[in-house]
């Protein structure tokens, strides 16, 4: 059957199709149905089956003889050092750390911070939880103390997993004073925490409440994996909302496990004993659903890359490793392939690798512009599939299944929704709108299995956030078009949630951090056009009546002060003193229209402005930063 059918036996039959799907898994108790829907709009998936998580991502390959065959392959071109675990082995070091967890009081439902670098033992800790039950979230090494204390706050961890330091290119970053500041700043304080000591950075630990990973294991009795009911939470991932408190994504086991199973076949076609590689970070999704769980649940091997796509030693690296180890579909970031292009814009490095493995070349994270898919297209020689979804879907709303069928693809269009996903483009007041015309990008509910089925503690807020604005479906928070063959367009933001480097980011929590400076009375921070990461937040900053401080210093001040509170991660480095912010009459601040003025495009004069000569200060106040940069 072509996607086609599928997509339209899907229609005909959810039920059937997911029940069809969850025999991909192993049960411990087989679910009687797939959807509950006795608490709708609130869908769950799978409620009442029996499953393990690690065991279906582990164990079970070791059963069925796959114990020899490579999980994990570690790359790390900043410490020159390449790492194969094979199934066997990550089944007795994950089932050990599960055993020394348990020994000290973790147990089904408790949650456990990992706050780990891009090594084989984040993905370890990751599983050891799921073989408990324990709820693990996953933190970014990318954010700062501040942020990581407003995770521990909000999901309240017995125990917190982490290492001893990351690598940058060019610097350490010290987790451990990090998670010692986090701990300190947070209300709730873990039970223990576990420190992986890399060799780069031998950390200093707190007496009584810090562990070393390996003195911890040391004499344990291994855990067996504990069966839990389908909607029991996997995990909590926090990702960015419009204000500084971020939203904990929760995601079900039964449907998680079920969909991503079915995701590595039909959209990646991978299956048990392929080789695959998507280059993230466990702290965003993709980590979660493409480093660590689908290809081990499908018995893959995956590949866990520290490094970057430049500079750890050269823009070759990415073609090294698909060739080193036959990667045969390969996961990216187009701002990875970007900052590739703008040093190798001829493909002489892809020349210099056989990549007859490769199959094809996957892009999420951020709109895939033209340019970049034509040149990964010319140079690589395998179909780019552009795919779009969201930390909340957990996997792909739109994609081009090539494990069902390759379709034609359109450059600029992540192609056509996924079984599962009924998308409508919708305008203001929710009625669909016809192929071709601009509206919020809306899902028809229920969401499929694998997709959130609520915030962390925040029921009311996931309700407002997603399911209020038109009811019956999801919002997406994206804007774009269906054209005439249901090929999805992806152009915006509808809120004020940009898109740096394939990194989420709210400005409303850059915007209160600026508020926080002694000096600022009042603040806007917008998204403008970067060429190599998409996006890059700009501020603008109004200062106190009589403060006559230097403004470059304020400015350097705020810059700052976004690095230390929310992190390296946020790319903050431009700002701007300005008078006054232009608003509508009612007090809105005109976001949308200094991102035209500043990515030099036209603009209406908007009919509320209160005061329109502010525009022509902003214009003013860019120009002295370089922007509109010329084209
Ligand atoms: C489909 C659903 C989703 O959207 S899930 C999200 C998918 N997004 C991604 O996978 C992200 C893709 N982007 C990337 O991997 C990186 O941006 C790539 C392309 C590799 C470039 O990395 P880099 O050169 O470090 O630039 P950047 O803008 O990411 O970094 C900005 C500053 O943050 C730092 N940083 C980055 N990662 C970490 C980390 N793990 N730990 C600590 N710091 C980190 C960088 O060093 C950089 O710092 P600095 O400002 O240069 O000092």
């Amino acid at each position: 059957m072509g996607y086609k059918e599928i997509y339209s036996a899907w229609k005909a039959d959810p039920n059937g199709f997911w029940m069809q799907a969850a025999e991909g898994i192993d049960w411990v108790e087989q679910p009687s149905k797939a959807l509950f829907a006795e608490n709708a709009p609130l869908y769950e998936w799978f409620s009442d089956g029996m499953v393990n998580t690690c065991w279906n991502a582990v164990d079970r390959h070791v059963l069925a003889g796959r114990g020899d065959q490579i999980a994990i392959q570690h790359e790390s071109p900043i410490t020159h050092s390449t790492k194969g675990i094979t199934y066997k082995e990550l089944q007795t070091r994950v089932a050990s750390l599960a055993g020394a967890l348990r020994m000290r009081g973790v147990e089904k439902g408790d949650r456990v911070i990992i706050y780990m670098p891009m090594i084989p033992e984040a993905l370890e800790a990751m599983l050891a939880c799921a073989r408990l039950g324990a709820i693990h979230s996953v933190v970014f090494g990318g954010f700062a103390a501040n942020e990581l204390a407003v995770r521990i706050d909000d999901c309240k961890p017995k125990a917190i997993i982490a290492a001893s330091c990351g690598l940058e290119p060019n610097r350490v970053v010290h987790y451990k004073p990090l998670l010692d500041s986090a701990i300190e700043q947070a209300q709730h304080k873990p039970e223990f925490c576990v420190i992986f000591q890399r060799e780069q950075e031998v950390a200093k630990l707190i007496e009584g409440r810090d562990f070393n990973w390996h003195g911890f294991q040391y004499g344990v009795k291994p855990a067996d994996c504990v069966p839990v009911e389908g909607n029991h939470p996997a995990y909590i991932l926090y990702t960015s909302g419009t204000t500084g408190q971020p939203k904990g994504v929760v995601r079900h086991t039964g449907g998680h496990l079920v969909a991503l199973n079915w995701t590595m076949k039909a959209i990646y076609n991978i299956e048990a004993g392929d080789r695959f590689w998507a280059a993230s970070d466990v702290g965003w999704v993709v980590g979660h659903s493409y480093i660590c769980y689908g290809p081990l649940i499908a018995g893959a091997t995956t590949v866990v890359f520290e490094g970057k796509p430049v500079g750890t030693p050269h823009p070759g690296v990415f073609w090294r490793i698909i060739q080193n180890h036959r990667i045969k579909s390969f996961f990216t970031a187009p701002t990875a392939l970007r900052a590739i292009k703008r040093e190798d814009p001829t493909g002489e490095w892809i020349k210099r690798y056989k990549l007859h493995d490769l199959q094809a070349l996957f892009l999420a994270g951020e709109r895939a512009d033209p340019d970049t898919v034509k040149w990964a297209q010319q140079h690589l020689g395998v179909p780019v599939v552009d795919h779009w979804w969201q930390t909340e879907t957990g996997w792909a709303i739109a994609a081009n299944p090539i494990g069902l069928e390759v379709l034609p693809t359109k450059v600029g269009s992540p192609s056509v929704p996924m079984p599962g996903y009924d998308v409508q483009v919708l305008d203001e007041g929710g009625h669909p709108l016809k192929a071709g015309e601009l509206g919020a990008i809306a899902i028809k509910l229920p969401l499929p299995p694998g997709t959130l089925p609520t915030l962390w503690n925040a029921e009311p807020r996931f309700k407002k956030s997603y399911l209020e604005h038109f009811p019956g479906y999801y919002e997406t928070g994206d804007a774009g078009y269906m054209d005439e063959d249901g090929y999805l367009y992806i152009m915006a933001r509808t809120d004020d949630v940009i898109n740096v480097a394939g990194h989420r980011l709210s400005t409303g929590a850059m915007e209160e951090v600026l508020a926080s400076h002694p000096d600022v009375a009042e603040c806007a921070v917008i998204g403008i056009a970067d060429d190599l990461k998409g996006q890059q937040p700009l501020g603008f900053l109004c200062l106190n009546k009589g403060c006559d401080r230097d403004h470059k210093t304020i400015v350097k001040e705020c810059v700052g002060l976004v690095r230390d509170q929310i992190g390296p991660v946020a790319a903050f480095k431009l700002a701007t003193v300005v008078d006054r912010l232009p608003k509508t009459r009612s007090g809105k601040i005109l976001r949308a229209t200094m991102v035209k003025i500043a990515d030099g495009e036209d603009y209406k004069m908007p009919a509320t402005i209160d005061d329109p000569a502010i525009l022509d200060e902003i214009t003013e106040a860019l120009k002295a930063l370089g922007f509109p940069a010329a084209k």
